[in-house]
Parts: structure tokens; C-alpha cells; sequence
């Protein structure tokens, strides 16, 4: 008889999207850590490498031409611009990794959440993370020690427009204390992994069960 625990089941698109701040990176590490079942979606970005990224881990670092040319091969799944640079999601093997339960992790915006949302409704899961306060969010954009004045105070200025796309997830949880924060990403997850149209393998469990 089938285990119950080793069931087969879809993989799922897990999207982290929160206005630039609110700890949506962090949070990601955190799942991506605790949980060997889940794998960051890497971008490619046009953006400049930030101290301590690394190429081919936190991002792949392209120039434009790089990325003009991906957009011809049409090898992104979504891409956006945003805060003046471009940033996309590979294709690679997402799909056929879905089929056979691999989970992905993403640290994506609003416009490239409802890309994926459009193009693959079923696999998607939505979550938005909100900061406590605007004066935190800028706290926590100063005190990380990445951008300049001038970077901060735009992606400040962007914020509320993020924020106003909260309705557009399926979760929404407000990111206060980080560990209490995670704790409700990691129970959605873990939800999200049990719905019943995921688990391909049930018709089969259930079958043998009543035989
Ligand atoms: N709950 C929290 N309390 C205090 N600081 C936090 C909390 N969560 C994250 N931080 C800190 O806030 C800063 C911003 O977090 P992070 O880089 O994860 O944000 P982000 O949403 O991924 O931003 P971006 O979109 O710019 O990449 C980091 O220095 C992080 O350590
Ligand atoms: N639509 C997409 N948005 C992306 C992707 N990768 C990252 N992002 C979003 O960009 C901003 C800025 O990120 P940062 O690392 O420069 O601070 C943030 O909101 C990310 O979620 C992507 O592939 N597609």
C-alpha cells in the first residue's frame, strides 16, 4: 500500500512579492533553508551586483544586450522592468520540475506575479508580504547598507504603488517580527502542498484504500 507521506503530487510556484524592504529576500532565505523541498526560481536581472551577491545564486547578472536577446529567444517565463532596470524569470525547467513535484520559490514583483498567474493559474500560490509601517520599511532600506540616498528614497516613493497591488495574492502577512513572520509563510506552504487537486497520487491511494 501506498505511504501517505510519499504521495505523489504537482509542484507549485510559491511567489514572494512586497514592496522593496518589507524582508520578502529574507524570509525566502529562511524557507529555503528550513525546507528541502522548495527551490529559488534564480532571475536574471540587468541590475548591478550588490555586495555579497553572488552570479548564478541570488541573481544571473546580464547587461542589456544579454537580455534582449533572451527576450528574442523567448527564454523567460515572465520579465519586468523595475526601478529603472529589467528583471525575468528563466524558463529553464520549471515546468517539467512541476511535474514532478518540485517546488519553486519566487522573489518577484506584482507585474511578474500576474504574468505567472496568467500563463499558469493551478501552480500558482500568491503571498504579500506587507512591512509594519512605511517609517520601518525606509528603517530597514537604510540600515541594510545596499543603495545610495537617492536609491532608497526612489524605491520609497514606489512603495505605496506596490503596496496598492496587495489584493491582487492569494496571502497577505505583515512582516513584524521576522521569525513569527516566517513561521506563517512556512504554514502556508505547507497548506498550499496538501490541496487535494496537487496530490496527483491520491486517486491511486484512495482506490487501493477502498479495495
Ligand atoms: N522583521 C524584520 N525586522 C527587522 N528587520 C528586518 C525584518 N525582515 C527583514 N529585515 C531586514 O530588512 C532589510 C530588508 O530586507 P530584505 O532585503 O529581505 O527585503 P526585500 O523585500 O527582499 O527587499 P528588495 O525588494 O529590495 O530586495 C534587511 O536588512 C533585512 O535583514
Ligand atoms: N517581475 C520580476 N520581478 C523580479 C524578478 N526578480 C526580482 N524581482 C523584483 O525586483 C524588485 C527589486 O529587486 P532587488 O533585488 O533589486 O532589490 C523586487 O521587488 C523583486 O521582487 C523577476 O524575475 N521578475
Amino acid at each position: 500500500m501506498a505511504d501517505q507521506d510519499t504521495l505523489h503530487r504537482r509542484g507549485l510556484m510559491f511567489i514572494l512579492s512586497s514592496p522593496s524592504g518589507a524582508g520578502k529576500t529574507t524570509i525566502s532565505r529562511m524557507l529555503l533553508e528550513a525546507d528541502d523541498e522548495i527551490r529559488l526560481s534564480v532571475s536574471v536581472t540587468t541590475r548591478p551586483k550588490r555586495p555579497g551577491e553572488i552570479d548564478g545564486v541570488h541573481y544571473h547578472f546580464v547587461d542589456d544586450a544579454a537580455f534582449d536577446r533572451m527576450i528574442e529567444e523567448d527564454d523567460f517565463y515572465e520579465w519586468a522592468p523595475v526601478f529603472g532596470y529589467r528583471y525575468g524569470t528563466p524558463k529553464g525547467h520549471i515546468r517539467a520540475g512541476l511535474k514532478e513535484g518540485q517546488d519553486f520559490l519566487f522573489d518577484i514583483d506584482w507585474q511578474g506575479t500576474q504574468q505567472l498567474y496568467q500563463k499558469d493559474e493551478q501552480d500558482v500560490v500568491r503571498v504579500f508580504i506587507l512591512p509594519p509601517s512605511l517609517d520601518e520599511l525606509h528603517r530597514r532600506l537604510k540600515d541594510r547598507g545596499t543603495d545610495s540616498k537617492d536609491v532608497i528614497d526612489g524605491r520609497m516613493e514606489r512603495a505605496r504603488a506596490e503596496i496598492s497591488h496587495w489584493d491582487g495574492y492569494d496571502y497577505v502577512v505583515v512582516n513584524d517580527d521576522v521569525q513569527v513572520c516566517f513561521e506563517k509563510v512556512r504554514s502556508i506552504l505547507h497548506a498550499e502542498r496538501m490541496k487535494r487537486a496537487r496530490q496527483t497520487g491520491l486517486i491511486g491511494f484512495v482506490r487501493e484504500l477502498m479495495s
